[in-house]
């Protein structure tokens, strides 16, 4: 028979109680700014919105013209800004238990008094933990969509962009092209050369590829020994000569190995994104593209479209 420990009541449990129901009413009716403001920060794990209520918080209670926020996180320049300048200006850079979480500024054209700076102290020091606590989300965030060896985008980010894209080549028209490219042979660098050297070639490809592509195109890892490139705007031949170029960069890579260069090709395949067409059917045309360059010869382009 299963043994259930009784909880013995004792007979301060009503005046606990009741103290809790006063700190609750108290907590949500009418807290004090720093309550009202830790409250609200917890609601988000949003860094956005975390900052416009601390910016709307602060604002009630010392008014400024301006308030911004810069951070890098995980590779990337986060940057919040509200209002509009003022000579006077004072400065924070938060740190909690070591770490830097970002410089938060405020701009007025009124002089800051000494009891002003000490209470927007102390809201920034009630708010820390929150926005701690965004910018670790972000960062977590960031690394499920990033492959951990070549920190490019991993599979699971090009869904997603795949899914946007899909969406907005539906509705507004707009033209978009899946490039994937596969590294012919790459079994026998590793076979022939180990795996640390394989990784390091996985690493220079994607270099190579984020460097012959435009700004607005996106490189992704799609799993071992493949990567895929979107082209948003971009039609069948111009993906082709983007392709082309792509497959000239990964040529041209050179691993000195002990006296004897290594030097790989890349095949690709490439798919525009045809009208109503969910993103698996439109990897799968790709990847059937692909199948085609690596069974006609590989280091070479073939585009869905002109398959037959
Ligand atoms: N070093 C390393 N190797 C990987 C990684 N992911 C996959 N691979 C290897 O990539 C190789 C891919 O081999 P295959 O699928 O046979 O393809 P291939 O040898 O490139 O041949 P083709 O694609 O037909 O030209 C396998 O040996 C995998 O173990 C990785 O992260 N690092």
């Amino acid at each position: 028979m299963k043994y259930t420990p009784s909880i013995k009541r004792t007979t301060t449990q009503p005046i606990d109680l009741a103290a809790i129901r006063q700190a609750f009413q108290g907590w949500s009716n009418s807290p004090d700014p720093l309550t009202k403001l830790t409250r609200r920060l917890s609601t988000t794990l949003s860094l956005e919105t975390q900052l416009a209520i601390l910016a709307e918080e602060l604002d009630s209670v010392i008014p400024f013209d301006a308030l911004s926020y810069r951070h890098k996180i995980a590779h990337r320049d986060f940057v919040f800004a509200t209002g509009m300048g003022g000579p006077h200006r004072c400065e924070y850079r938060l740190n909690l238990e070591g770490v830097f979480y970002g410089t938060l500024t405020l701009n007025r054209r009124k002089k800051f008094s000494d009891d002003e700076l000490q209470a927007i102290e102390m809201i920034i020091s009630a708010a820390i933990f929150p926005l701690r606590n965004a910018c670790q989300y972000i960062a977590i965030e960031q690394a499920a969509l990033t492959d951990a060896l070549t920190s490019i985008p991993n599979k699971r980010a090009l869904d997603e962009h795949l899914r946007r894209a899909s969406l907005l080549s539906d509705r507004h028209g707009e033209e978009y092209t899946l490039i994937l490219c596969d590294l012919d042979h790459f079994k026998a660098v590793n076979d022939q050369h180990g795996h640390v050297v394989g990784d390091h070639l996985l690493k220079l490809t994607a270099e190579a590829i984020e460097n012959a592509i435009r700004n607005s195109d996106s490189v992704y890892r799609f799993g071992g020994e493949e990567f895929a490139i979107l082209l948003p705007h971009t039609g069948e031949q111009e993906a082709r000569d983007v392709a082309d170029r792509v497959r000239n960069a990964v040529a041209s890579i050179k691993i000195d190995c002990g006296g004897t260069d290594l030097s790989v090709t890349i095949s690709c395949g490439v798919a525009r994104h045809m009208a109503e067409e969910a993103a698996s059917q439109w990897i799968a045309r790709a990847d059937e593209a692909l199948y085609r360059a690596k069974a006609q010869g590989r280091n070479c382009t073939r585009v869905f479209a002109t398959i037959g």
